[in-house]
Formats: structure tokens, sequence, C-alpha cells
């Protein structure tokens, strides 16, 4: 058995410390030298958390000095419409990650999770909109007074115009008490109330986050208008609804919730949101940056005004291309979590829905009647893995009523359900922090027929709400389970799952993708926190192969196990064509063109670049070490082995691009890619790439198009600042490209071309 890290950055730690090793010199063996990059030999990493901090719009109040003022924990991520366990927001923003809107789906489709020190958060909600900063400090000191020895708020973040507020506590030992001191009123049992008389409600932020996670989905679901939230709607915010299990077709609203539209609806909705929530907020963006200027310059006389550029004041300044389809519809996902829990049935033995009498959440097999009464109702509880539809208490929902989910996933979910099941040790409970197993990943390839499983776990000795009584401690049967579930899952084929899919799907042409796929690599990850592990937390390797083959267009490719990759295998090829499509239009010498693939992952992009022919030279940058790892490789797999023809680097992009970028010969043509996680480019990276001229073309990789896309390409095009210098781009292409039918969820690939410098001197008195 071998441990190694699985993919990316640590984002929980407030100054990491990559250390680049002699063996991953950032010094290049291309034409280029990297000279400069070499003498990094370890680099200081500013987490994005605390970059993004500084980008809030919301004050942030500093409570209690302690030494754990410099929270370095990310902040919250709630439910995409900012809803808790279908309780909506009520206007105004909800708490969220600083600048994402989605984090918890933006972690499945990156592969990296930027929530990871959550454990120590609350959110509060109904208290009055509008509070004076100082007077938030006042207000959460009343709360807590009395108990100033036990409960220490170390910070506090309120929108303006919310009624939330967002509590970091010094010590997650703090959250549960302070939880029920304001939901229960502590020992005096009169739950606590805003100045108006109403009630407040506190919750755990990192539950808020599963809930979202289990969501599957973000977009800008509103349960109202889904058909989902009539009555939810209505209830109060202060009284979480109470449990109940939810159909089929509610878990389908909640994960897929564009299930019910045929699959021309679904792009036309998607088609209309990226003009009006990408590209026409790209504009407003824009345009704001040159009032701002015109602002100043009505202040400073030494600072002139800029006209605002021509192709800003086209009536149409971006212009958006339909969404090219997926080329699968349905069971599309190459990569599942399933989160290890409990299924709910009713204590009569019945499951969820008359209507054809099969079961959605608790079991294929049972029957019974959705009834309002089945609310507040003691359910039987199954140790079972699968979707948390509405937050750890709502219970596991199997995937086989998805859409999205193909046959072999389901089928590896029924192998792991009956080891749950059977097994002495229970799935860890997140509200307690007991129990051992936590949640399985499974990622495969259709076209080579690999699996690939990483069972997240707790510790033998169990899980950290366990050890004070000394209670839970597996250490004497984990072993044994452990090999029994890696026999179950390499022993036989993966079984053909029993589905049971909405009409529509069934009446499409079925994958059924799954019976000659086998497990070939079994992870286990060990996990002590509270909440979710960092992306380069280690992984142990027990069984099979330690990576994943697929293959992409003309190239075959490896992943490690924490490594990025595209949940759409056969999305990501047509993703990739456009890229090539957009590289080729501009590169006359491609033997000679350089490009810089930023966020480079396995190397994917870069790599069918090569294949096809359009650039000569590669250069890639990932923050995630293994997935550097698997580039080199793939680079090798695919007969560009040569350092004078690709070289990778294991860095953070901020930290190395101005050298990359220098690095260059000037004889070659550069172009960039650039496909960041959901918080979208480092400042610094978008100054760079900016800044250099070179670069005549830009293309832009995003799966956030309506918000970390809107705030880069501003600032890439917006008037030249201090900041951000260089002659701008402007947007030339914007192509939606649909990875994940059935969510929300839109990619983009946005082209952007230098301004020429005749044009751009018409706005401006000298050169940049
Ligand atoms: C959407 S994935 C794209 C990967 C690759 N282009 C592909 O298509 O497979 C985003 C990548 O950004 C990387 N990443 C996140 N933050 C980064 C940073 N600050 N610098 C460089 N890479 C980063 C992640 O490790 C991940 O591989």
């Amino acid at each position: 058995m071998s441990t190694s890290n699985i993919g990316g950055s640590s984002r929980a730690e407030s100054e990491s410390r990559v250390d680049l090793g002699p063996s991953r010199s950032l010094a290049l063996c291309l034409p280029l030298s990297f000279s400069t990059l070499s003498l990094c030999r370890s680099i200081c990493v500013r987490p994005p958390e605390e970059r993004r901090r500084g980008m809030s719009e919301e004050a942030v109040v500093q409570i209690a000095p302690s030494s754990e003022t410099a929270d370095t924990a990310p902040t919250v991520a709630l439910g995409p419409d900012g809803s808790q366990d279908g309780v909506p927001a009520t206007g105004g923003s909800s708490p969220k990650p600083d600048d994402a809107d989605d984090a918890a789906s933006a972690n499945d489709l990156m592969g990296i999770n930027p929530m990871d020190q959550i454990s120590r958060k609350i959110v509060v909600r109904g208290v009055r909109k509008f509070i004076k900063p100082k007077n938030v400090d006042k207000m959460v000191s009343s709360w807590i007074s009395g108990h100033e020895a036990t409960i220490k708020v170390v910070k506090s973040k309120k929108p303006p115009k919310d009624n939330w507020i967002k509590l970091t506590l010094a010590d997650e030992s703090m959250v549960d008490k302070l939880i029920d001191l304001i939901n229960k009123g502590g020992e005096n049992g009169n739950p606590m109330k805003n100045d108006k008389g109403q009630p407040l409600f506190a919750k755990r932020a990192d539950e808020m986050l599963r809930n979202d996670r289990a969501g599957g989905d973000d977009g800008d679901r509103k349960r109202k208008s889904n058909g989902d939230g009539g009555d939810t709607a209505k209830r109060s915010r202060h009284n979480p609804p109470p449990v109940r299990i939810l159909s089929k077709d509610e878990v389908r609203d909640k994960i897929t919730p564009l299930w019910r539209l045929s699959y021309k609806d679904q792009l036309d909705k998607k088609a209309r949101e990226m003009v009006n929530k990408s590209a026409m907020k790209i504009v407003k963006e824009i345009k704001g940056k040159f009032r701002t200027i015109e602002k100043e310059a009505r202040r400073d006389p030494n600072r002139s005004k800029i006209e605002v550029y021509d192709w800003v004041k086209a009536k149409r300044p971006v212009e958006m291309d339909a969404p090219t389809p997926s080329p699968r519809q349905f069971e599309y996902r190459n990569k599942c979590e399933f989160t290890c829990g409990f299924s709910l049935s009713r204590k009569n033995g019945s499951g969820v829905e008359k209507d054809d009498g099969k079961v959605a959440a608790t079991g294929i097999e049972a029957k019974g009647e959705l009834e309002d009464e089945n609310a507040n109702e003691e359910f039987v509880k199954t140790p079972a893995c699968g979707f948390l539809a509405q937050g750890w208490s709502g219970g596991v929902y199997m995937p086989h009523i998805l859409p999205n989910i193909p046959d072999w996933a389901c089928g590896l979910s029924d192998i792991l359900n009956d080891f749950l099941k059977s097994s002495p040790i229970p799935p860890y409970d997140s509200k307690v922090h007991r129990g051992l197993w936590r949640v399985f990943t499974l990622r495969c390839s259709i076209r080579t027929k690999e699996a690939l499983v990483i069972v997240l776990h707790a510790p033998a000795k169990g899980g950290a709400g366990a050890r004070d009584g000394g209670l839970d401690d597996y250490t004497g049967t984990f072993e044994s389970e452990k090999k029994r579930l890696v026999e179950m899952l390499t022993k036989e084929a993966i079984p053909v799952p029993t589905r049971d899919l909405p009409e529509s799907h069934v009446s499409e042409p079925r994958a059924r993708d799954g019976t000659d796929i086998r497990v070939t690599s079994i992870f286990f990850q060990e996990f002590d926190g509270l909440s979710h592990p960092p992306v380069d937390h280690p992984v142990q390797h027990v069984v099979g192969k330690k990576t994943l083959d697929e293959r992409l267009g003309k190239c075959t490719f490896q992943i490690s196990p924490g490594a990025f990759f595209q949940t759409n295998t056969e999305g990501a090829e047509i993703l990739y064509n456009i890229v090539v499509d957009r590289v080729r239009e501009v590169t006359d010498n491609p033997k000679e063109t350089m490009l810089v693939d930023v966020c480079c992952g396995t190397g994917t992009i870069g790599l069918t670049l090569l294949k096809e022919g359009v650039v000569g030279k590669l250069v890639g940058v990932d923050i995630a070490a293994p997935a550097i790892e698997d580039a080199k490789v793939n680079a090798a797999k695919n007969g560009f082995a040569d350092e004078s023809v690709t070289k990778f680097v294991a860095s953070p992009a901020e930290n190395v691009m101005p050298a990359i970028l220098h690095e260059i010969p000037r004889s070659s043509p550069v172009v960039a890619v650039v496909d960041p996680a959901r918080e979208g480019l480092h400042g610094i990276v978008i100054k760079t790439l900016r800044a250099n001229e070179r670069i005549e073309r830009l293309v832009y990789v995003s799966c956030n198009p309506t918000g970390s896309l809107v705030k880069d390409a501003s600032m890439l095009c917006g008037p030249p600042t201090k900041k951000y210098p260089g002659r701008p781009f402007r947007i030339t292409r914007s192509q939606p490209v649909d990875m994940f039918p059935l969510t929300s969820h839109c990619e983009m690939i946005m082209t952007f071309d230098r301004m020429p410098m005749d044009e751009y001197l018409k706005y401006h008195e000298r050169s940049p």
C-alpha cells in the first residue's frame, strides 16, 4: 500500500508552502530557459479564500480579538438560492462563498474543494436587514451575554441589506452551544428573537454547504418557480421544515432541475441565461469601469475621462452563439460522489409514492404513499449511500431515479449499499461526527471500461464526536471491513441496476453503460476533519491501478484520483474541439506557436491542441501537483515527451505566470488558453495576460460564465488602469457548451482578441 496526495491546493491553510523540489524545478528546457522560474524552489501561496475576502462587499466586523481572528476559514456556501432545507431566502443576497456563485457544485465540477474549514461557522437568519456595523457587534454580544466563557465569536459578516449574519466561532465545540442558545434559548428555554420580536434561526454553515452539495446543481433555481416550493416558500424561514420523504420528482427537481424540460427547451433556457446573466452583465461591468474613471476625472483635473469603446457601445457588444448541445443528454456523468448516511422509510414499511408503486427515496422495492402526514413521522433508517437532497436529516436518496447518472454508478451504489447494510460499522453522522463511512467517489471511463473508487472514511477510532466518551472505536473491525468492501467491489462485474427513470428519459435510447465495466482501482482516504478534506489530502492506494485511463479525441490520458477531469467525456471532446478551432484561427505558424495553458489539469487541452497540430509548443501550469504529474505522463503517452515541446509547471498560476511569459522566446507567437476553477483567475494572472501584448488571442473556458467570467472579462476588456495596464482585449466570440444537461450549469468558451493599436489610440492619447 502506498500513500499519495490527491490533487490540488491546500486551500484550507492560511499560508501554504508549495515545495517545488528539485525534481519539479520550474526551469524549462524549452528553447526558453525559464531560469528565473528555477529559482523558485519554495513559493508562498496566498490561498484564494484570503484573496477573495478582500473583494467582498459585505461588512466584516471583528467581534472578539483572538488568535483566530485572522480566520483562514472560507466563508459559507449555501443553497444556490440561499435557501436552507427548503427555507427560501427572501430578497437580497444569500450566504455564500465570498465571490463564488456555488462553491458546492463547483467542487464537483472542478475537483476542488474551497470550503474546507467551515465547521466553526454558523449562519443566523431572521436578523434585521439594516443594522449599522457597530450595532452588529452589540447584537452578537447580546446573544452570547452570560456565556462569554464558553462561546467566543471571532468574526461576523452581515451584508447590509440581508436578513442573515455569518458568525465564526473560536472553536468548533462552541458551534452547537450557540445554535442551541439561539434556537432553543439555552437553559431558560426561550428561543431568541430579533428586536421586532421575530424569531432567529441558527444553523451550522457546513450543513448548509452539504445541502447545497446535495442539490447538485446551482443555477438560479428558485424553489417557488420550480414546482417544489409552493408550500415550503410560505413556511416561516425560522422554523425549519419537518423532515419528510421526498417524492422521486422532488428529488429530481433538486438535483436535476431541468429534467422536466425537453432538451430543446433546456438549451433555449441556457441560451437566454447566457445572454442575460453573462453577456449583459459583462457589458454592464465594463461600462461601469468607464463611469468610475469619469467620476474620478471630475474630482481630479489631472485625470481625463475615457470615451466608452465603440464595441462596448454597440447594440450587441457580445454576440452569443447558440449553446452547443451535449452529445449525451442523459447518463453522461463519469464521476459521482455518494454520501453515506441513512435512507428513510416509513415505519409501516411503506416508502414514498403510490402513483406507479415505485419508490424514489428509500429503496426500489418498497411501496407506499406520499402524504403530508409523513412529516414529523419517525422513520426507519437504513444505512445507505446516495444523494442528500434535503440535508443530512432528510436522508439519503438513491441515484437510480436520476436521469444524469449512468448505470455503472447505480450498479456500484447497489454494491456499496449492500455493504453498508451489512457492515457492523455505521455511516458517519455529520451532525454528531460519529461513525465511519463518509463518501464514496466513483469515477469511470466507459471507453477503457475502468472504474476508480475512493472511500472517504473517519479514522478507525471513530469520528471526532465519539472520542470523548471513548465510544465507537472500530479499530477491531475496520481492517476486515475494508477487506470485505474491496472484495465486494472487485469480485464480480458491476450488477445491472433496476432503474426508475422518468418517462421522458426511458423513451430515449438508453446508454446502459455498466455491465462490462470493472473496478480497476480502489483508494481509501482517512479524514478526521468535520467538513470535507482539502483536495491535496493524502489517499491510500489499496488495490489495482493507481490511475484511471481515458481516451478523448485522438489522445489518451491518465487521471490520478484527485486530478480534475471533465465530468462529461463526450461533452469534453466537443469543448476541446471548439478550443482547437478558436486557436487554429490565429496560428499562421503553428509549429513555432507557443500555447500557454493556464489551469491545465492533466494537460488535456494543451495536448489536444498539439495533437491537432494547431500549436507546436506548450507550457501548462496547474496548482495540483498530481495533475501535473499526470500531464507529464500524458505528454509522453501522446508523443510529446520532448521537453523542447512540452513543459508542465506545478504551481499556483499567479506565482509563475509573469516568469513563464517572460521566458518565452521573442520569436514564438503566443496564444493563451485559460480554464480556471469556478472562482476564476487570480488578479495577477489577469494582469499578466493583459499586460503581455504578445498575446493577441486568449481563449477563456469558463464553468462559471454568470459569475467569475463576468468579473474576469471586465478586467480583461476595461480601459487600462494602474492595476490592469496594457491594451485591452475585446470579446469576439462567445460559445456556450452544454456540458451538464438536466442541470442549469453551462460551460462557456469566450474568445478575447487584443484591441488593435490604431483603434486603441482613438481613445487613449498614448500607447499603454
Ligand atoms: C476546470 S479545471 C480545468 C482543467 C483542465 N484544463 C481540463 O480541462 O481538464 C480547473 C483547474 O484549475 C486548477 N487550479 C485551481 N486553482 C489554480 C491556481 N491558482 N493556479 C493554477 N491552477 C489552478 C485546478 O487544479 C484544476 O485542474
